[in-house]
Protein backbone atom coordinates (compact mmCIF):
# COMPACT_ATOMS: atom_id res chain seq x y z
CA UNK A 1 0.00 0.00 0.00
CA UNK A 2 1.08 3.08 -1.32
CA UNK A 3 0.48 6.20 0.93
CA UNK A 4 0.00 8.89 -1.97
CA UNK A 5 -2.69 8.26 -2.03
CA UNK A 6 -4.13 5.06 -1.77
CA UNK A 7 -7.48 4.63 -2.58
CA UNK A 8 -9.09 3.09 0.87
CA UNK A 9 -11.85 1.31 -1.63
CA UNK A 10 -8.57 -1.11 -2.80
CA UNK A 11 -7.93 -2.15 0.84
CA UNK A 12 -9.67 -4.41 2.55
CA UNK A 13 -12.35 -3.16 4.56
CA UNK A 14 -11.02 -5.22 7.66
CA UNK A 15 -7.91 -3.58 8.32
CA UNK A 16 -8.74 -0.36 6.24
CA UNK A 17 -8.92 2.49 8.61
CA UNK A 18 -5.83 0.99 10.18
CA UNK A 19 -3.94 1.06 7.72
CA UNK A 20 -4.50 3.98 6.31
CA UNK A 21 -4.10 5.58 10.08
CA UNK A 22 -1.19 3.53 10.73
CA UNK A 23 1.02 4.39 7.72
CA UNK A 24 0.07 7.89 7.74
CA UNK A 25 1.64 8.18 11.67
CA UNK A 26 4.79 6.31 10.87
CA UNK A 27 5.14 8.76 7.19
CA UNK A 28 4.68 11.32 10.05
CA UNK A 29 7.53 9.40 12.74
CA UNK A 30 9.64 9.16 9.48
CA UNK A 31 10.67 13.20 8.94
CA UNK A 32 12.62 12.86 12.94
CA UNK A 33 15.09 9.82 11.90
CA UNK A 34 15.83 11.34 8.51
CA UNK A 35 16.53 14.98 9.93
CA UNK A 36 18.79 13.60 12.76
CA UNK A 37 20.83 11.29 10.24
CA UNK A 38 21.20 14.53 7.94
CA UNK A 39 22.87 16.28 11.43
CA UNK A 40 24.87 13.07 12.25
CA UNK A 41 26.07 12.95 8.61
CA UNK A 42 27.18 16.49 8.89
CA UNK A 43 24.74 18.23 6.40
CA UNK A 44 21.56 20.81 7.60
CA UNK A 45 18.65 19.02 8.93
CA UNK A 46 16.79 19.19 6.06
CA UNK A 47 19.27 17.88 3.60
CA UNK A 48 17.94 14.10 2.91
CA UNK A 49 13.83 15.54 3.41
CA UNK A 50 15.10 18.21 0.54
CA UNK A 51 16.32 14.99 -1.15
CA UNK A 52 12.62 13.56 -0.90
CA UNK A 53 13.92 10.54 1.02
CA UNK A 54 10.58 10.75 3.09
CA UNK A 55 8.79 11.57 0.68
CA UNK A 56 6.93 8.00 -0.36
CA UNK A 57 5.65 5.22 1.51
CA UNK A 58 4.32 1.48 1.08
CA UNK A 59 2.78 -0.34 3.64
CA UNK A 60 3.34 -4.49 3.62
CA UNK A 61 1.92 -6.81 5.72
CA UNK A 62 3.76 -10.44 6.21
CA UNK A 63 1.63 -13.19 7.17
CA UNK A 64 4.14 -16.14 7.94
CA UNK A 65 1.95 -18.81 8.48
CA UNK A 66 3.12 -21.90 11.19
CA UNK A 67 5.91 -24.33 8.88
CA UNK A 68 5.73 -27.91 10.19
CA UNK A 69 9.30 -28.36 8.76
CA UNK A 70 11.07 -25.24 9.77
CA UNK A 71 15.05 -25.70 9.01
CA UNK A 72 13.97 -26.94 5.29
CA UNK A 73 13.05 -23.38 4.67
CA UNK A 74 12.98 -19.70 5.55
CA UNK A 75 9.73 -17.32 6.18
CA UNK A 76 12.01 -14.36 4.23
CA UNK A 77 15.37 -15.13 2.92
CA UNK A 78 18.31 -13.29 3.03
CA UNK A 79 17.82 -9.57 1.39
CA UNK A 80 18.62 -5.92 2.04
CA UNK A 81 15.77 -3.51 1.47
CA UNK A 82 15.74 -1.12 -2.11
CA UNK A 83 14.68 1.91 0.04
CA UNK A 84 16.21 4.91 1.76
CA UNK A 85 14.81 2.98 5.39
CA UNK A 86 12.03 0.77 6.57
CA UNK A 87 10.49 0.95 9.83
CA UNK A 88 8.84 -2.53 11.22
CA UNK A 89 6.57 -3.68 13.77
CA UNK A 90 7.06 -7.26 14.47
CA UNK A 91 4.68 -9.32 16.63
CA UNK A 92 5.87 -11.11 19.68
CA UNK A 93 7.01 -14.51 17.92
CA UNK A 94 10.53 -12.95 16.80
CA UNK A 95 12.14 -14.68 13.68
CA UNK A 96 13.98 -11.66 12.31
CA UNK A 97 17.67 -11.59 12.01
CA UNK A 98 20.04 -9.26 10.66
CA UNK A 99 23.48 -10.36 9.71
CA UNK A 100 26.47 -8.96 11.34
CA UNK A 101 30.03 -9.78 10.97
CA UNK A 102 28.93 -12.35 8.48
CA UNK A 103 26.80 -14.00 11.81
CA UNK A 104 23.00 -14.15 12.07
CA UNK A 105 21.72 -12.05 14.95
CA UNK A 106 18.06 -12.25 16.53
CA UNK A 107 16.21 -9.03 16.81
CA UNK A 108 14.16 -9.78 19.74
CA UNK A 109 10.76 -8.75 19.72
CA UNK A 110 10.33 -5.89 21.98
CA UNK A 111 6.95 -4.74 22.75
CA UNK A 112 6.61 -1.39 21.82
CA UNK A 113 9.21 -1.20 19.79
CA UNK A 114 10.05 -0.28 16.52
CA UNK A 115 12.38 -1.37 14.48
CA UNK A 116 14.30 0.98 11.80
CA UNK A 117 16.86 -0.31 9.27
CA UNK A 118 19.00 1.92 6.56
CA UNK A 119 18.23 0.70 3.24
CA UNK A 120 20.10 0.61 -0.10
CA UNK A 121 19.51 4.10 -1.44
CA UNK A 122 20.36 5.61 2.09
CA UNK A 123 23.85 3.59 1.70
CA UNK A 124 24.05 4.90 -1.63
CA UNK A 125 23.66 8.51 -1.06
CA UNK A 126 25.62 7.87 1.93
CA UNK A 127 29.02 6.65 0.21
CA UNK A 128 28.88 3.40 2.50
CA UNK A 129 28.73 5.65 5.83
CA UNK A 130 25.26 4.35 6.43
CA UNK A 131 25.10 0.85 5.59
CA UNK A 132 22.18 -1.04 4.24
CA UNK A 133 21.86 -4.51 6.79
CA UNK A 134 21.25 -7.98 5.13
CA UNK A 135 18.15 -9.65 6.70
CA UNK A 136 15.66 -12.53 6.73
CA UNK A 137 13.23 -13.89 8.79
CA UNK A 138 13.46 -17.80 10.08
CA UNK A 139 10.80 -20.16 9.93
CA UNK A 140 9.02 -21.07 12.73
CA UNK A 141 6.59 -24.34 13.79
CA UNK A 142 4.48 -21.86 15.95
CA UNK A 143 2.65 -19.20 14.23
CA UNK A 144 1.42 -17.26 12.54
CA UNK A 145 3.69 -14.21 12.57
CA UNK A 146 2.77 -11.29 11.60
CA UNK A 147 4.83 -8.04 10.59
CA UNK A 148 4.47 -4.47 9.42
CA UNK A 149 7.18 -3.40 7.20
CA UNK A 150 6.70 0.49 6.39
CA UNK A 151 9.38 1.39 3.40
CA UNK A 152 10.60 4.90 2.77
CA UNK A 153 11.16 5.02 -0.95
CA UNK A 154 11.33 6.22 -4.23
CA UNK A 155 8.75 7.79 -6.69
CA UNK A 156 9.66 5.25 -8.93
CA UNK A 157 7.03 2.58 -7.97
CA UNK A 158 3.99 4.11 -8.28
CA UNK A 159 4.75 7.05 -11.11
CA UNK A 160 6.30 3.93 -13.15
CA UNK A 161 9.14 6.16 -14.29
CA UNK A 162 11.35 8.35 -12.44
CA UNK A 163 14.81 9.92 -14.05
CA UNK A 164 15.74 11.13 -10.91
CA UNK A 165 19.69 10.22 -10.79
CA UNK A 166 20.69 8.71 -7.40
CA UNK A 167 24.21 8.75 -6.24
CA UNK A 168 26.70 10.18 -3.15
CA UNK A 169 25.98 13.15 -1.86
CA UNK A 170 28.49 15.51 -3.25
CA UNK A 171 28.80 17.45 0.41
CA UNK A 172 29.83 14.01 2.12
CA UNK A 173 32.59 13.62 -0.81
CA UNK A 174 36.29 15.01 -0.32
CA UNK A 175 39.47 13.74 -1.78
CA UNK A 176 39.97 11.31 1.34
CA UNK A 177 36.42 9.90 0.55
CA UNK A 178 36.03 9.81 -3.08
CA UNK A 179 32.86 8.31 -4.53
CA UNK A 180 32.38 4.64 -4.46
CA UNK A 181 29.70 4.34 -6.68
CA UNK A 182 28.21 5.59 -9.95
CA UNK A 183 24.95 7.32 -10.08
CA UNK A 184 21.81 5.40 -11.04
CA UNK A 185 18.06 6.28 -11.71
CA UNK A 186 15.69 4.20 -9.80
CA UNK A 187 14.01 1.97 -12.27
CA UNK A 188 17.42 1.12 -13.42
CA UNK A 189 18.59 0.03 -9.73
CA UNK A 190 15.29 -1.74 -8.68
CA UNK A 191 15.74 -3.29 -12.45
CA UNK A 192 18.64 -5.01 -10.96
CA UNK A 193 17.63 -5.66 -8.20
CA UNK A 194 14.36 -7.83 -8.56
CA UNK A 195 16.52 -9.97 -11.82
CA UNK A 196 19.76 -10.59 -9.48
CA UNK A 197 18.63 -13.84 -6.77
CA UNK A 198 19.83 -13.40 -3.07
CA UNK A 199 23.47 -13.34 -1.61
CA UNK A 200 25.00 -10.41 -3.14
CA UNK A 201 23.90 -6.57 -2.67
CA UNK A 202 22.53 -4.89 -5.61
CA UNK A 203 25.10 -2.21 -4.77
CA UNK A 204 28.04 -4.01 -5.91
CA UNK A 205 26.99 -3.67 -9.58
CA UNK A 206 27.66 0.30 -9.12
CA UNK A 207 30.93 0.21 -7.66
CA UNK A 208 33.12 2.33 -9.06
O1 LIG B 1 8.77 -9.78 8.41
C1 LIG B 1 9.77 -9.16 8.72
O2 LIG B 1 10.07 -8.87 9.88
C2 LIG B 1 10.74 -8.75 7.63
C3 LIG B 1 10.09 -8.30 6.37
C4 LIG B 1 11.08 -7.76 5.39
O3 LIG B 1 12.26 -7.88 5.54
C5 LIG B 1 10.63 -7.00 4.20
O4 LIG B 1 9.42 -6.89 3.96
O5 LIG B 1 11.50 -6.49 3.45
FE1 LIG C 1 13.36 -6.51 4.22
Amino acid sequence: MDSIPPDPETLPAVCREIAMGYSKQVHRLGITPFELLSVGLGLDPNHLEEMECPERLSLLGHYYPPCPEPELTLGIRSHSDADFMTVRLQDQLGGLQVCHENQWVDVPPIPGALIVNVGDFLQLLTNDKLKSVNHRVIAKQAGPRISVACFFRTKHVDTGNNLRCYGPIQELLSEENPPVYKETTAEDYLKHYYSKGSGTSSLLHLKL
